[in-house]
């Protein structure tokens, strides 16, 4: 949002939530992200024609376009937990739009959702006594935590969704206004544009998880990991993006995305296509062990000791991130010490 309104400053933006200690960030000195070229475009833009604020109602409401990216994580309990995401908070936007809304409104999602159970959200705003006509786009974000606003500059590829219905290309056309630059691609159905995210991040976790897996071979046989991934990568058609080994991935989005995806597989009746995906994970997992087990066992001292000291090993994969993902480590290190 912060970059849309530096690129069309005769649009106004307010970007509401119901938590009021993150607003209370988003108006302050601090904000409570970290990311580089942030401060800059919210200090330039802040209080002229951008806006943060905890009256989610009022905005929504008086809002032609509403982008709705509020958490999808993956489920905790009930049917599909551990797997499927967890759409509590997008159903309670959507009715919480239905409800407030005197006008029509475009609203774009932005939250990972998944294909077809995203077709509820379009019930409940369409499932209004008032006649407001509802568009339901998708945009999918490919923005990376670190580079988000280099990546909201310069997009490898905007894509737009939206009916194919003379209403849909309308909203689909009035969004385009907002979106400057990148490669516009064709518009098709809404699943085709649920299903990119969920699966473009897959493509790029399988690459993490199979570099991994050469890198396993790479030390049994003693060649050099970076050689080898470094001449992969010279492969065009497979590129040097996401070809650095490491602890495993971590990060917010694609482990429950691709148990998202390995979800609706199953429930496609396509189980191989569950389990090849349900793989990569596998392989991650065994990563991240296996970097366990290598630290653990070359500190003797405490992997004879089980005195409950408290020993965190962080890791970084990239700079300009404001987290870590020595959560899923420092779980997998206090199994390790303690078995
Ligand atoms: N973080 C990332 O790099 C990317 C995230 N996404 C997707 O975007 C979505 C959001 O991700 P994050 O920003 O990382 O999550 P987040 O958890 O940091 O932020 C979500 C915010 O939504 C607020 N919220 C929940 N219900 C609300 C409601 N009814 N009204 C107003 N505010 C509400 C929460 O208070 C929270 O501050 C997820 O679906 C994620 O998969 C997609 C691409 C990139
Ligand atoms: O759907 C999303 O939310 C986003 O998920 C990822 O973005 P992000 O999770 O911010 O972080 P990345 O920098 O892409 O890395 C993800 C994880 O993979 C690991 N990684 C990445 C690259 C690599 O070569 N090796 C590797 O282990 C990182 O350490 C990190 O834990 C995608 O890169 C974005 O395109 C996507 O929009």
């Amino acid at each position: 949002m912060a970059v849309i309104v530096l690129k069309c400053p005769e649009i106004e933006v307010a970007v509401v939530d119901i938590s009021v200690s993150r607003i209370a960030a988003w108006n302050s000195d601090t904000l409570p992200i970290y990311e580089p070229g942030l401060d800059e475009v919210v200090k330039k833009c802040r209080g002229k024609n951008l806006f943060f604020s905890t009256g989610v109602e009022k905005h929504v409401s008086e809002a032609d376009i509403v982008f709705v990216s509020v958490n999808t994580p993956t489920k905790t309990q009930g049917l599909g937990a551990g797997k499927t995401a967890d759409l509590t908070y997008w159903e309670s936007a959507a009715r919480m739009i239905a409800d407030v809304s005197k006008s029509n409104k475009i609203v774009v999602e932005k939250s990972t959702v998944p294909v077809k159970t995203a077709e509820a959200i379009e019930k409940i705003l369409n499932h209004n006594s008032k006649g407001i006509d509802f568009q339901n786009l998708s945009n999918p974000e490919f923005l990376a935590e670190g580079t988000a606003i280099q990546d909201l500059f310069n997009p490898d590829r905007v894509l737009i969704g939206g009916r194919e219905t003379l209403e849909g290309q309308k909203a689909i056309e009035a969004l385009i206004g907002f979106v400057w630059t990148g490669s516009y691609a064709p518009t098709s159905g809404l699943p085709s544009y649920r299903s990119l995210l969920p699966n473009a991040n897959a493509f790029l976790a399988q690459k993490i998880s199979s570099v991994n897996a050469m890198f396993a071979l790479c030390e049994a046989t003693g060649a050099d990991v970076s050689q080898v991934s470094h001449a992969v990568g010279k492969d065009t058609r497979i590129g040097s993006k996401f070809l650095n080994v490491s602890v495993g991935f971590g990060g917010s989005c694609f482990q429950k995305d691709i148990l998202n995806l390995v979800y609706i597989c199953k429930c496609n009746g396509l189980p191989e296509v569950a389990n090849y995906w349900k793989q990569v994970i596998k392989i991650n997992d065994y990563q991240k062990t296996r970097f366990v087990n290598r630290i653990v066992s070359s500190m003797s001292e405490l992997a004879n000791n089980d005195v409950g000291s408290n020993i965190i090993i962080g890791s970084i994969f990239k700079n300009n991130k404001n987290k870590t993902n020595i959560d899923e480590l420092r779980t997998e290190i206090r199994f390790t010490v303690k078995t």
